[in-house]
Parts: C-alpha cells; structure tokens; sequence
C-alpha cells in the first residue's frame, strides 16, 4: 500500500529513497555505479531515464531494489499515447514503477478532464502487471488549486503516488506543497516529495509532512549524514545535481 496510516510504524529511512540519476549525460558507468550504492544502502528503487531501464533491472536482480522509469519527462508536454508507448516500454524492459510527468497545461487550464485521461491511459498500461505509477505534478509552476485539482485527478485516476517536481523545471519539493498534496489525496495515495532534498532535515521535514517517497540524487549524502553525521558541502559537493537549478 503506497498511502500512509498513523498506526503503520515508520521503515528506516534509506527504504523512503529513490536513489536518481536523471541527468542526460550519464554514462552506463554512472548507471551501475548509482544501482551498487543503491544496493549497498538498501535504498528503495533506482530511477532512471527510460534508455537505462533494462541496465538498471539487470544490474538490480535479486537485490529487492527497485527499477524505476520517469516517462514523458521532464516537461510532461507529449501526447497521451506517447507517454502511454513509452511506459509501456519501460515495464517490458523491467520497470517496477513508473513517475510519469502530468499535462501541466491542462492543470493550469484547471482542465480536470484532460488531466484525468491523460493520467488514467497511462495508469491502464502499467497496471496491467504489478507496476505502479506516480504522477509528477510540478508544483513549482502550480498555484494551490492548480496543485489540489492535479492530485484529485490522479484520485480518480488510479494513479498509486503523486510525486512534487521533476528537479528540472525550477524548484523542488517544498514541506508545503507535501502537506497539500497529502490532505488532497488522503491516506490511499503514496506522496513522493522530489527536487532539491539534500539533507537529512530535508528528508526527515518531507517525511513528517506526509511524504512516504524521497526522490533524490543525493541520497548517499543523506544517509551518510544519518549513519555518521558528516553532512555533504552544498558548496564543493555537486555531486547531486542531477537537476537543472
Ligand atoms: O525525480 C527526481 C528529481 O529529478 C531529483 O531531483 P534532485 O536532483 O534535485 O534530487
């Protein structure tokens, strides 16, 4: 179950993390290196663009990691039936879960309906195996009823997360937007805050603000700061920016 319940203890914190590398110039080395940290830390899934899901998948067998594909990325601006193609072929080349970017224009039309089937053609397809799919809503460019409407949509959906940012098309997940995004979508849905969570404070803030996802690229250094308490230098450490701010 994605959602969340009071009564549901807490998992350790490195199971909340989608250990990503969404960069366009990663290498196959860059790949395999984020999936062995993710193995090593036990960290949730490891997300990937779609060209790397089949590397990821193979390098992750056994492991109990997860794949996990972004689909119609970053901008969400592609017709229904490519992004619907596309996570299609995701989840043959082995994708566990699917983050899929939403018709930001229809929710900035507050066009429910739009927003409802380009989200349900797409939540269709992955559910036909045992994937789930999370609906990337960009808060960044939504005002706060944009933002309620996207998470209704993805409700009535069937999507099984709705996840804050892209990291690339301006600013991250806020403790702000979490709480909205929970309160919109109740306890049934998973809430993944994404894009600029750097920090142990960062994490440990989203989380308390109803997140149960943590999408980051600077996973390691958030683990590293709870096991040890060495945090990362956001001056000389840049080794997180996957996003383009
Ligand atoms: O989907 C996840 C984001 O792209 C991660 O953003 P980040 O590089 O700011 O952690």
């Amino acid at each position: 179950m994605p959602g969340t319940s009071a009564s549901t203890p807490r998992p350790e914190l490195a199971r909340y993390i989608d250990h990503t590398l969404l960069k366009p110039d990663a290498s196959e080395a860059d790949v395999l290196r984020i999936c062995a940290e993710a193995v090593a830390h036990n960290f949730k899934s490891v997300c990937v663009n779609p060209i790397w899901v089949k590397t990821v998948h193979n390098a992750l067998k056994g492991s109990g990691v997860l794949t996990c594909s972004v689909i119609g990325f970053p901008l969400g601006a592609t017709p229904t039936d490519v992004k619907t193609y596309e996570a299609r072929g995701a989840v043959l080349d082995g994708a566990d879960e699917i983050d899929m970017v939403i018709n930001i224009a229809a929710a900035r039309a507050l066009d429910r309906g739009a927003l409802v089937e380009d989200i349900s053609a797409v939540a269709e397809e992955v559910h036909i195996g045992d994937s789930i799919l999370k609906v990337i809503i960009e808060t960044f460019l939504l005002t706060d009823d944009e933002k309620r409407l996207a998470c209704e949509a993805a409700v009535e959906a069937g999507a099984d997360f709705v996840k804050t940012s892209t990291g690339f098309n301006g600013g991250g997940a806020t403790v702000q937007d979490v709480s909205l995004m929970r309160a919109a979508v109740g306890p049934g849905l998973g809430v993944k805050a994404s894009g600029g969570i750097r920090t142990l404070a960062d994490a440990r803030a989203m989380i308390d603000a109803g997140a149960t996802r943590i999408g980051a690229s600077a996973g390691i250094a958030i683990i590293r700061e709870e096991t040890d308490g060495t945090a990362a230098d956001p001056v000389t450490d840049d080794s997180h920016r996957a996003g383009s701010y």
